[in-house]
């Protein structure tokens, strides 16, 4: 993918993400608004020119599954549907290469809000991490959202489109076995972080879109987590 236009962006909002996902939820302003067994999901409350924009930021531990396991579930189209409950169509638009993506998704309807499209390239990647050089057990995907010839802004206004900037970045901890035996899925844990800002795009009620963030998030990232395991259980281990 180092040859695409996009590529410079890319390379700049994945480390960025990457860095922005590291910090804590410690420092500063961050609201815990929903709590699920080892999830823990933020908020800060924060509007652009009177739209809801609030950035979110979620925890989880995951047992039995990789980080790279994780995030090859995330980025591949081929599952998004099993498992993403709010999009009523999704297109990859162009592959623009193995681990780089385009793609157009139309969201379901929040009423009163009129319905939401998303046009975003998506990333996968592995990171090296930086503090611990030999632990390459760090998996990100980054969506970001961009433009593409094939999805002109105003191609029919029938959607309005939301503006948007995710990252799941996952790690995996292994829990070697003592007697040397061979690693099983109950060796593995995957930390995950999860962090997104969705702009709105266009108007819609702040105390609405509050409410859908608040009841959508948590089920979304429950109901992923959820699939990903049984799609793996009993599956080789990927790292
Ligand atoms: O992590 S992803 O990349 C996974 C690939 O799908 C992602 C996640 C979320 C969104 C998204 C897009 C639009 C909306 C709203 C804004 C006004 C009306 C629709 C929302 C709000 C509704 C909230 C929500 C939260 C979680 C899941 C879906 N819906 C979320 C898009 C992509």
């Amino acid at each position: 993918a180092q040859s695409h236009v996009l590529w410079p962006e890319i390379d700049r909002i994945t480390a960025e993400q990457l860095h922005y996902a590291r910090q804590g939820v410690g420092e500063g302003v961050w609201e815990l608004f929903a709590e699920d067994g080892e999830m823990r999901m933020y908020k800060r409350e924060e509007e652009v020119n009177g739209l809801v924009v609030d950035p979110l930021k979620a925890v989880h531990t995951v047992k039995g599954v990789t980080g790279f396991e994780m995030c090859h579930y995330f980025f591949s189209p081929d599952y998004r549907l099993d498992w993403e409950t709010t999009i009523e169509q999704m297109k990859v638009l162009e592959k623009v290469s193995d681990d780089t993506m385009i793609f157009l998704q139309i969201h379901k309807r929040v009423w009163p809000a009129s319905q939401r499209d998303a046009l975003f390239w998506s990333h996968l990647r592995q990171v090296p991490d930086s503090r611990d050089p030999d632990a390459q057990n760090i998996w990100i995907v980054c969506n970001h959202s961009t433009e593409h010839h094939s999805a002109p802004e105003k191609s029919n206004g029938k959607y309005i489109r939301v503006f948007l900037t995710v990252a799941l970045v996952c790690q995996t901890m292994i829990e070697p076995p003592k007697n040397g035996a061979q690693i099983t899925r109950d060796d593995l844990t995957c930390k995950i972080t999860y962090c997104s800002v969705v702009n709105p795009g266009g108007w819609a009620p702040a105390s609405v879109l509050r409410a859908v963030y608040k009841r959508e998030y948590p089920k979304f990232l429950k109901k992923f987590t959820h699939y990903v395991y049984d799609q793996c259980k009993n599956k080789p281990i990927r790292f």
